[in-house]
């Protein structure tokens, strides 16, 4: 867009500015030159023109993104409540190097459906979606992926694992490092999708507990307790609700996560302590049920736009075992009653909320409570029963598969008639091509605000060069730059924040926390204010030259801005000799008065602008 004449002066491109109509992918721009020297009054008010054009342009494409992604938001709820918003899939655990398999396995299955063999009766189960054997952790996570866009739109998501102890629950839910499971790929996925949302800052915070004996434990806390056991550590949160139903544990630490790398660091840091907590109490399996919850913050671009806060568990039950087989005592006796408790009343609420029954019974259990708003009419629920394929565990089976039956007994395809089954998945498929449109419409108009926002801000830099106007704006406005550096350094991480959300402690008011987006800025702007820092001293070399003579200094000044532009206009990247920097960095005047600390020479550099200006 600027090319530089051999001569080396500063030229200003004549670009048609498109009106309304950006092309659908992006179009070469045909282009004439002008010497800056000597642009004519006229080119510099098409100039103006084509910004306020442009300005236009990218107002109304945001708002075109902005209404395609309400349709968008709209189709996805219906075909996930189409579907139904509680869906329970089901994973059957793969046989163990250590296990022997036997002839006839008793556990056979198809796409949806489950069938288990013992003693001579036959017990079929349906499910929304059965994962075999040699399904991947990347095909569990495929189905889960949905239902985070819906905690992204503003729902409450709740993703549970369920199922008999060491039938893969903490293996689907966490993973191994070669292996991740559903929650590291959720919160990266929940990062991905944050950074390409145009019309919406989101942010996240992320806390994680642990339901042991009906007592919750903070695991993100910074001060652990030696024994998991220990009194100090026993309820010492409250599951409080808000007039709005939001629920809120008090005293529960929430840490905000800047970025996928942060967020992992901590979910860690909790597992870590979960485990401790395992090895002090029960040496062979997890004997509670461990919680992880992330909350969004997503908030419109807009001026006056609202925070939307929307919260996704993720949640690794305690082992379903029935007491009488383990031969349970003491202790062992009294995590089991608590689990199966808990997750009797899990059963109870999701049956309830699954027939729409007015009294949904919340209270029975510390599991629900904390789960209130997660689990009710506006949320989206995912289980995922897991199961074994072995013989000595088909009791153990069928009692997870009938658990699950219950919740998926109203909404499941087995009650409906063959017509309306047809009708359900007609209606399913064609909202399903509906948002495929959508999405395909709003890749588009991205592509084409992108371009805008592209031109937009290289017809402004131009203007800014050429406008000695803006020269004396910026003599007036800048007192020390570098006072932008330090303050840049200064800001602390704010992932090292722990911040209580508990209604007692001292809060961070949401809107200074940072976003997603706005980190991105800030890498930005970090790496172009290290360019500057860099070019500091050879623009004040330049400079203290131009004082001596106006004839050499009109050269050096065309050179200096040319060079890296040229590049730029060349290749649409930063040039070899600029690295790091692109177009606008090549418009330094902050960082040519830093260094000036001479009166003398910050005097004479006004004067020769001046002069200058009066030569145009
Ligand atoms: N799909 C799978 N593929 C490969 N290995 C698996 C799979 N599911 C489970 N395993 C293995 O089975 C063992 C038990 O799994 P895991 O510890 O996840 O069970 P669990 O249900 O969480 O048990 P607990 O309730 O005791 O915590 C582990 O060694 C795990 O690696």
């Amino acid at each position: 867009m600027l090319v530089s004449a051999e001569k080396g002066e500063i030229l200003i491109p004549h670009s048609p500015v498109s009106s309304m109509s950006v092309p659908e992918s992006p179009q070469p721009v045909s282009l004439l030159y002008t010497d800056v020297n000597v642009v004519p009054e006229h080119e510099m008010n098409e100039l103006e023109k084509s910004i306020s054009s442009l300005q236009g342009e990218v107002l109304e494409l945001k708002s075109m993104l902005k209404s395609l992604d309400e349709k968008r938001r709209d189709v996805l709820n219906k075909i996930i409540d189409t579907k139904g918003s509680i869906r329970v899939f089901c994973r059957v655990r793969p046989f163990l190097l250590t296990e022997r398999r036997p002839v006839l396995e008793p556990v056979s299955f198809g796409p949806d459906n489950v069938v288990v063999r013992s003693a001579g009766t036959r017990k079929e189960f349906e499910f929304d979606k059965v994962f075999h054997q040699s399904a991947t952790q990347e095909d569990v996570f495929g189905e889960v992926k949905p239902i985070l866009r819906s905690a992204l739109d503003g729902h409450n998501v709740c993703v549970l694992a369920y199922g008999q102890t060491g039938t893969g629950k903490t293996f689907t839910m966490d993973g191994t490092n070669e292996e991740p499971g559903l929650a590291p790929r959720a919160i990266e996925e929940l990062f991905n999708e944050a950074s390409i949302d145009h019309t919406h800052s989101v942010t996240f915070t992320m806390s994680m507990l642990e339901i042991y004996m009906g007592n919750l434990k903070d695991l993100l806390s910074a001060r652990q307790p030696l024994r998991s056991n220990d009194a100090s550590t026993k309820c010492n949160l409250n599951i409080q609700v808000d007039s709005k139903g939001s629920v809120e544990i008090e005293g529960l630490t929430e840490v905000e996560v800047p970025d996928f790398t942060k967020a992992r660091w901590w979910y860690n840091k909790g597992r870590r302590v979960r485990s401790i907590s395992w090895t002090n109490v029960n040496e062979a399996s997890s004997r509670s049920h461990c919680l992880t919850r992330i909350t969004i913050f997503r908030r419109g671009d807009a001026v006056g736009s609202k925070t939307e806060v929307s919260k996704l568990w993720m949640i690794d039950l305690g082992g379903s075992e029935r007491l009488l087989k383990t031969g349970a005592i003491g202790q062992t006796l009294d995590e089991g009653r608590a689990i199966n408790l808990s997750l009797s009343a899990l059963g109870d609420v999701i049956a309830a909320l699954r027939r729409k029954k007015g009294h949904v019974p919340y209270r029975n259990s510390k599991l629900t409570q904390i789960l209130k708003d997660s689990l009710g009419t506006r949320s989206k629920v995912l289980m995922l029963v897991h199961i074994s394929p072995r013989d000595e565990d088909v009791g153990e089976t069928i009692c997870s598969l009938s658990f699950t039956k219950r919740a998926r007994a109203v909404e499941s395809n087995r009650g409906l008639t063959v017509e309306l089954r047809k009708l359900r998945e007609k209606k399913i498929s064609e909202l399903e091509e509906e948002m495929r449109e959508t999405q395909h419409n709003c890749k588009n108009i991205k592509s084409r605000l992108q371009e805008a926002e592209c031109l937009l801000s290289q017809n402004k830099k131009l203007f800014w060069i050429t406008n000695d106007k803006h020269l004396e704006d910026m003599e007036k406005r800048v007192v020390s730059p570098l006072d932008h550096l330090k303050e840049t350094d200064a800001t602390p991480k704010s992932s090292d924040k722990l911040v209580k959300v508990s209604k007692s402690s001292g809060l961070v008011p949401r809107f200074m926390t940072s976003t997603v987006a706005s980190r991105q800025r800030k890498i930005t702007s970090e790496k172009e204010i290290n360019a500057k820092a860099q070019s500091i001293g050879s623009v004040t070399k330049t400079f203290t030259q131009l004082s001596t003579s106006e004839s050499r200094s009109r050269g050096l000044l065309r050179r200096s801005y040319t060079k890296p532009l040229q590049a730029a206009a060349n290749s649409g990247t930063p040039t070899p000799e600029t690295p790091k920097r692109d177009i606008k960095d090549t418009c330094f005047p902050r960082s040519k008065m830093v260094t000036s600390t001479d009166p003398n020479v910050r005097a004479k550099l006004c004067h020769h602008r001046r002069r200058m200006s009066s030569l145009t």
